[in-house]
């Protein structure tokens, strides 16, 4: 049984959805004075934050699987629990959201990131200050254990031989953010203490000792509740999720006349929570209208607000090469979910070292190159290695096509309001597909360099062009989880045939106080993994958001 929400108690802004957009958020609104609430619909992760989910091993300690980077594998073994289960791709929907479940990459953005897409007010040179902050408040690391070593390197070592054959440049990458072309270095990870950091040890640390914060975990935000513009409070569900416990219902109310609704809920999950508000186009609206669920109970509509939310979704285009040498060295990071090596296990827990203090499946390099189009475009690759593969010494470098990519999604909602991918971001453009080519075929000439390295795909007589059309452009081959996108920010308001769902001040149109903070009001696709990118925007969001009257 859900505990109703109380119907005095009202919050100056309500925060829905605890990720890498909600937190910080949630953060700065209070530390500006305001009473905050933060919902958030998955159960505590972290230890820090009381969180339960671990292996045997970990029993009596505080850790979690959430915050032991060796253990992030497991995700893909066992999502029971951690995934969302309303979305048709990963997510993660607990305390910190894709912050909590990620293999933690931390990246200062390349200036790109933001110059290409994002609208005036909301370029690199506007985000100086937030990017500083950020970044000293969560500095990464390369190094995530203790003593100060890298452990097994033999696949790093292999790749980085024919980077540097190739002309490639090896650097500290947050020391250069801006040096994404012929650059690799070692990735860069939100770990601290060899445990998982980032937003939940940091800003909601800050935020959760202010009593004017409060935090609500397994509560499910249903719709915001509207009288035309004019948001009043949020209507809660009770989260049907066993496991989990059980959260608040309800309706709770920001403060009359000047309270705020912020979405945070994640590319799927702010969409879907505007399109059930009533919020979004025609035919989705039409879905919710027709749903056993909601139908019966939506806003009527003579009050809809036509707005194009779930379009111009984006993604990180994938495209996985797997090579093979005698150097790389598999560690298995599945086994070490039972059965961890004793002398790893008892390094990590006793001196915050080894192995496990590593993000699983041992990353890096990673490295980055921009190319031409046939368009004249210019787009951004991300070659991510991983050390997993068809054998024990294979290496499976995914190709992240970013920045500059001109292919767009959408999503929709499926009549019992899960959501789905309906058009699939990837490749739908030849000039995207195009870089993809001349990007494998750039490190097919420069890992050739590399004595001893075999190819497992493509194979050695196959064309790249062959190649990246084997591989289907669906989310199962294709796909990164770094979701964006459907509900872009700009100054073309999506109500009169431009393409933005929230204005300049993150703020929907056709609304007084409702705003999106999250990835999914991002226009185009970063360079690298997007988390640091929208901690800083939420920095931002939460400066301009104040700054209204
Ligand atoms: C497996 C995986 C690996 C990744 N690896 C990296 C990486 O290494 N580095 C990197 O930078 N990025 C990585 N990403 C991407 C990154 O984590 C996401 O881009 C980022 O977390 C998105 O932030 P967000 O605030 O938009 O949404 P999220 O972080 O997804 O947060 C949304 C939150 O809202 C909650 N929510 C949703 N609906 C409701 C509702 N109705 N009521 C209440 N709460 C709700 C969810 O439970 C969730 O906690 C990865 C993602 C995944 C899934």
């Amino acid at each position: 049984q859900c505990t109703p929400a109380s119907t005095t108690q009202t919050y100056d802004y309500i925060v829905i959805g605890s990720g890498a957009g909600g937190i910080p958020v949630a953060d700065k609104l209070s530390e500006a004075g305001k009473s905050v609430l933060l919902i958030e619909k998955g159960p505590p992760s972290s230890g820090r934050w009381n969180g339960t989910m671990k292996p045997s091993w970990l029993q009596g300690t505080n850790l979690t699987r959430f915050d032991v980077p060796g253990l992030f594998n497991q995700i893909w073994a066992d999502p029971t629990g951690v995934s969302c289960e309303d979305i048709d791709v990963m997510g993660g929907c607990v305390l910190g959201g894709g912050v909590a479940v990620n293999s933690a990459l931390w990246w200062k953005p390349h200036p790109r990131d933001f110059d290409l897409n994002f609208p005036s007010g909301w370029k690199t040179a506007d985000m100086v200050n937030h990017t500083n902050t950020v970044f000293s408040r969560i500095p990464g690391t390369y190094i995530p254990s203790k003593d100060g070593k890298l452990y097994l390197q033999g696949g790093f070592d292999t790749v980085a031989k024919g980077l540097d054959a190739s002309g490639f440049k090896q650097l500290i990458p947050n020391d250069h953010a801006d040096e994404k072309n012929f650059t690799y270095g070692h990735s860069t990870f939100f770990i601290e203490n060899a445990e998982r950091q980032g937003p939940l040890a940091t800003y909601l640390v800050t935020a959760a000792k202010r009593p004017s914060f409060t935090l609500w975990t397994n509560t499910v935000a249903k719709r915001v509740v509207r009288t035309g513009g004019h948001i009043t409070g949020v209507e809660l569900e009770c989260n049907k999720q066993g496991s989990v416990g059980p959260g608040t219902s309800g309706i709770v109310n920001v403060t009359p006349g000047t309270g705020r609704v912020i979405l945070s809920a994640g590319t799927f999950g702010s969409a879907k929570l505007l399109m059930r508000s009533g919020i979004g186009p025609t035919d989705q609206l039409n879905v919710v209208k027709s749903s056993s669920t909601d139908g019966a109970t939506m806003i009527s509509s003579d009050q809809w607000i036509s707005l194009p939310v779930g379009n111009n979704l984006n993604d990180h285009v994938g495209t996985d090469i797997q090579i093979a040498h005698p150097d790389v060295v598999f560690y298995d990071f599945y086994g070490a979910w039972n059965n961890p090596i004793q002398s790893d296990k008892d390094l990590y827990l006793k001196n915050r070292s080894g192995i496990l203090a590593q993000v699983a499946p041992n990353l890096g390099p990673i490295a980055w190159q921009q190319i031409k189009g046939p368009d004249g475009g210019i787009r951004h690759i991300q070659w991510q290695s991983r050390v997993e593969g068809r054998t024990k010494n294979a290496m499976t470098i995914t190709q992240y096509l970013g920045t500059g990519t001109t292919s767009r999604g959408r999503m929709t909602l499926q009549p019992n309001l899960n959501t789905r991918v309906s058009t699939v971001p990837y490749l739908r453009d030849a000039a995207d597909k195009d870089a993809v080519i001349q990007g494998i075929d750039f490190i097919r000439s420069a890992l050739s360099k590399v004595n001893g390295l075999t190819w497992i795909t493509p194979t050695s007589s196959q064309t790249t062009t062959a190649f990246v059309n084997s591989i289907p452009a669906t989310v199962a081959s294709r796909g990164s989880n770094h979701w964006i996108g459907s509900c872009t920010i700009g100054s073309d308001d999506g109500r009169t045939g431009g393409k933005a769902v929230v204005d300049l001040d993150t703020k929907v149109y056709g609304t007084d106080n409702l705003f999106v903070v999250d990835a999914s009001i991002f226009p185009g696709i970063t360079t690298g993994n997007p988390s640091a990118a929208i901690v800083i925007v939420a920095e931002r969001a939460a400066e301009r958001i104040l700054a209204l009257k």
